[in-house]
């Protein structure tokens, strides 16, 4: 498979040089986490699901009865936890203090409790210092990383040179998530969607916004295989833009 590495060097602020950062955002169900490790696969880049890191601090809250609706007490307790991610596309690791957690950060428990931890600037500040040690780690030792959440774009890599907004229907969200949970009820999955989007796009801390300069591509009428391919070809040209080092 055929490398960016080289094609795309540029060193960022924090005087880190090497591979491409590939920024994705966008609401629950368009299609990140599919899209972003497809790209990661096809161009052998990193992958960091940053939901993955907020649904994990939100995991351990729960886990040692930290009232979630009470930012002072989740602020205090957020140093506590040691999250750390696997950032292989193929095999995508979460553990919280040494221990697998890829299945505890994913129940309705969490859903549903995600958005009140993620509202938490201490959360915040903690997870984005992570997110970027990650991501200046991949630079350097990897062809780069794709990355995707609800500030990437904005906040945790807003220098990144290719930055993408996806958006789909709100039904089209709903099906998605609702085949990929076996759930029949689309109208309550969607009702959930859209109490997540509010809250995460309300929030005063780093709401999901999108901004004039990501790309943004709406993937109600196409395949994850023609998204994949969109992103794939936006970082090409990205790559073929910046001069080798
Ligand atoms: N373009 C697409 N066409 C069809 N299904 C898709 C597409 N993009 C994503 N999916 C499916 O929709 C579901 C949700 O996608 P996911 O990548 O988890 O979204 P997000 O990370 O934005 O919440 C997954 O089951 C995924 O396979
Ligand atoms: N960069 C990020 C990523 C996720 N979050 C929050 C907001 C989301 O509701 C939760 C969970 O994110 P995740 O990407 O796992 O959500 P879905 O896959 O869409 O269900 O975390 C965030 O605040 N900032």
């Amino acid at each position: 498979m055929e490398s960016t590495r080289g094609e795309v060097a540029t060193v960022n602020a924090r005087g880190h040089g090497g591979g491409i950062v590939i920024a994705i955002d966008g609401p629950s169900g368009s299609g990140k986490s599919s899209t972003a490790k497809g790209v990661a696969r096809a161009r052998e880049l990193r992958y960091l699901d940053t939901g993955a890191m907020y649904r994990a601090m939100t995991w351990w809250m729960l886990h040692h009865q930290v009232d979630v609706n009470d930012a002072a007490a989740v602020a205090e307790a957020a140093s506590r936890p040691v999250i750390t991610l696997g950032t292989d596309p193929d095999a995508p690791t979460v553990q919280v203090d040494g221990v697998d957690a890829a299945q505890a950060i994913r129940t309705q428990e969490v859903t549903t409790n995600v958005s009140a931890v993620s509202a938490v600037p201490a959360v915040r500040e903690l997870l984005v210092t992570r997110q970027r040690q990650i991501i200046d780690e991949a630079r350097d030792e990897a062809a780069g990383i794709v990355v995707e959440g609800r500030d990437i774009t904005t906040v945790v890599a807003p220098d990144a040179p290719v930055k993408i907004f996806l958006t789909a229907s709100a039904e089209m969200r709903a099906q998605r998530r609702s085949r990929e949970v076996r759930s029949s009820d689309v109208a309550a999955t969607q009702a959930d969607l859209a109490r997540r989007d509010q809250l995460d796009s309300s929030r005063a801390a780093s709401p999901l916004t999108q901004t004039a300069d990501a790309t943004e591509l709406d993937t109600t009428g196409l395949s994850l295989d023609e998204v994949i391919a969109l992103v794939v070809k936006l970082a090409d040209e990205a790559g073929a833009r910046t001069p080798a080092l």
